[in-house]
């Protein structure tokens, strides 16, 4: 037996533990590598961690929130550092998942180091040397630190060392008002942090149609979040032995004093330091591989998932190109397939939660692509309501005169758990009409997707049908 490998898959992240997984299971011999810890950046400093933290701030909320369920007093004692010991407690519940014994026992042969990929058929990890018919490249993506001059001087914080920390700081300076910007200020502010966040462009959640970012912005706000719009961080400096973060704002310069900054401003891919041009691999401008639709790289029998390929940055989407990268890799040239992003949905966990699904009336405008949009008020919700979280809205847009769905978008209690049923929909090709005629169980928050369903029904009900039959009724009474 030849001791080439028919795949090498480098990180194990989301990415790479999938496409291993997969090369394995179709018993292919399949090598991951991993310079540091499996699982990658969802399990160690990503969803996993960051989803925790949020649990036990959406709990002292819900105790400080205790007179809207009619109890009169509630008080907490918060220890933050038993908090961050939780989430890692939940990191390492998650952990086996993800780890060597696993995937070893699955087929996947796993090797610890850094991998150096020598050519297209060579990748050396530590002393031993793999030689392979293809690579999947699953290195992922690192945060962004932006130009802030004496940033250094600080010990800032990322969501790479966030997790480390066992004091809540005092005053905590958030930069970026993105997912992991929205759902830390929340977080933190819930958890006793005074929460400054700072953001470049016009709004935090730029890529949010403006009435679905408005009940988060106003949520955040109400909490005692500080938001600050259109203010770009220059430079930190030292006063009194306070740090300070000197913003250019619309009102003039700004000082913001502060204990922590965390820093959000986005990811960039784990590109540097390879030559990749020597490999023959095409990089993008923001950094990512190149890829053609069948993920494959200018180097045809190097492929690329997730994080290090984008478009997008999240866990779902890099095991879903995964599962392209191992089967095109492994079967072309007798079978290749073109990813598919028609459907991608996504949630940022704040609260309320965001949840997306195809287009939203943004990205619609920007592709020119006619719609008709349809809206559902969480107010009117019968389970809302009785759960004190009436709030929020379900928006739909369809695809004009028809009851095509062609983007959906929540804001409200359980957003990411309501979408699911429009992700299926819109997968296959099930329209309003039939979400209408679906039985939905009283009283549950998905009602609400029925919610929707209807007021498009009757604002699209014909209207010389309509008077045909209240003729008809007339005439039998
Ligand atoms: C705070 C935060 C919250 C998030 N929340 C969510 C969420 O709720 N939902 C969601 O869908 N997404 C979320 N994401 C995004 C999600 O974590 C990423 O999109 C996902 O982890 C990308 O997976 P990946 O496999 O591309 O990369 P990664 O998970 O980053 O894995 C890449 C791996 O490659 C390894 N590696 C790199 N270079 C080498 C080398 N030369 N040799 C060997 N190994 C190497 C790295 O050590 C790493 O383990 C969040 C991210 C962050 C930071
Ligand atoms: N719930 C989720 O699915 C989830 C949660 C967290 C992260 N993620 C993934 O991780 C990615 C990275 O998240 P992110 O929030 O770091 O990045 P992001 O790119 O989504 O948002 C960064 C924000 O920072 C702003 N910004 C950029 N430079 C700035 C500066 N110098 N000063 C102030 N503001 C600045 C941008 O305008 C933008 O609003 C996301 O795009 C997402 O795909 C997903």
């Amino acid at each position: 037996m030849s001791d080439t490998y028919n795949l090498v898959v480098i990180g194990a992240g989301s990415g790479g533990l999938i496409s291993s997984l997969i090369g394995a299971a179709v018993k292919a011999k399949v090598a991951l590598i991993e310079k540091n810890k499996m699982g990658g950046d969802c399990l160690n400093y990503g969803c996993v961690p960051s989803k925790a933290i949020i649990k036990s701030a959406r709990f002292v909320q819900e105790i400080k929130r205790h007179k809207d369920y009619g109890i009169k007093e509630a008080s907490f004692e918060l220890d933050f550092s038993e908090v961050m010991e939780r989430v890692q407690d939940k990191i390492k519940r998650i952990e086996p998942h993800d780890s060597v014994e696993r995937y070893t026992s699955l087929g996947v042969e796993c090797f610890q180091g850094e991998a150096e990929i020598i050519d297209a058929h060579t990748v050396k990890v530590g002393d031993k040397v793999l030689k392979t018919k293809n690579i999947v490249l699953a290195m992922g993506a690192s945060p962004f630190v932006p130009p802030i001059k004496n940033i250094d001087s600080v010990e800032y914080l990322t969501s790479e060392n966030l997790w480390d920390i066992r004091e809540l700081p005092k005053r905590l300076v958030i930069l970026g008002g993105g997912p992991i910007g929205c759902e830390m200020a929340q977080a933190f502010n819930r958890l006793g942090s005074e929460v400054t966040q700072v953001e470049m462009a016009d709004r935090i959640l730029p890529r949010e149609d403006d009435d679905i970012a408005k009940f988060v912005i106003d949520r955040m706000r109400e909490e005692g979040v500080q938001i600050l719009h259109k203010t770009a961080a220059k430079e930190v400096t030292q006063e009194n032995g306070e740090n300070l973060l000197l913003c250019d704002a619309p009102g003039g310069q700004k000082k913001i004093p502060f204990d922590k900054i965390l820093i959000a401003v986005g990811r960039k891919a784990n590109t540097q330091g390879v030559d990749w041009q020597r490999l023959g691999i095409d990089l993008n401008p923001n950094g990512t591989i190149k890829v053609d639709e069948y993920l494959r790289s200018t180097k045809k029998n190097i492929y690329a998932c997730g994080d290090i390929a984008g478009p997008y940055q999240f866990t779902h989407v890099a095991s879903h190109q995964a599962w392209y990268c191992s089967v095109n890799a492994l079967f072309s040239p007798f079978k290749k397939f073109k990813v598919d992003y028609r459907v991608i949905s996504w949630v940022t966990f704040t609260d309320p939660e965001i949840a997306q699904v195809g287009m939203n009336e943004k990205a619609a405008k920007e592709a020119g692509v006619p719609y008709e949009v349809y809206t559902y008020d969480m107010t009117e919700l019968d389970r809302a309501i009785t759960e004190s979280e009436d709030y929020g809205m379900i928006k739909v847009l369809t695809k004009p005169g028809t009851d095509k769905i062609i983007g959906a978008t929540i804001v409200s209690h359980l957003a990411g758990e309501l979408i699911g049923e429009f992700v299926t929909a819109m997968k296959y090709n099930i329209g309003l009409n039939k979400i209408l005629g679906t039985i939905h169980a009283y009283p549950t928050f998905i009602e609400a997707n029925k919610g929707v369903a209807g007021v498009w029904k009757r604002a699209t009900a014909p209207q010389w049908a309509l008077s045909i039959l209240e003729k008809f009724h007339k005439m039998r009474r």
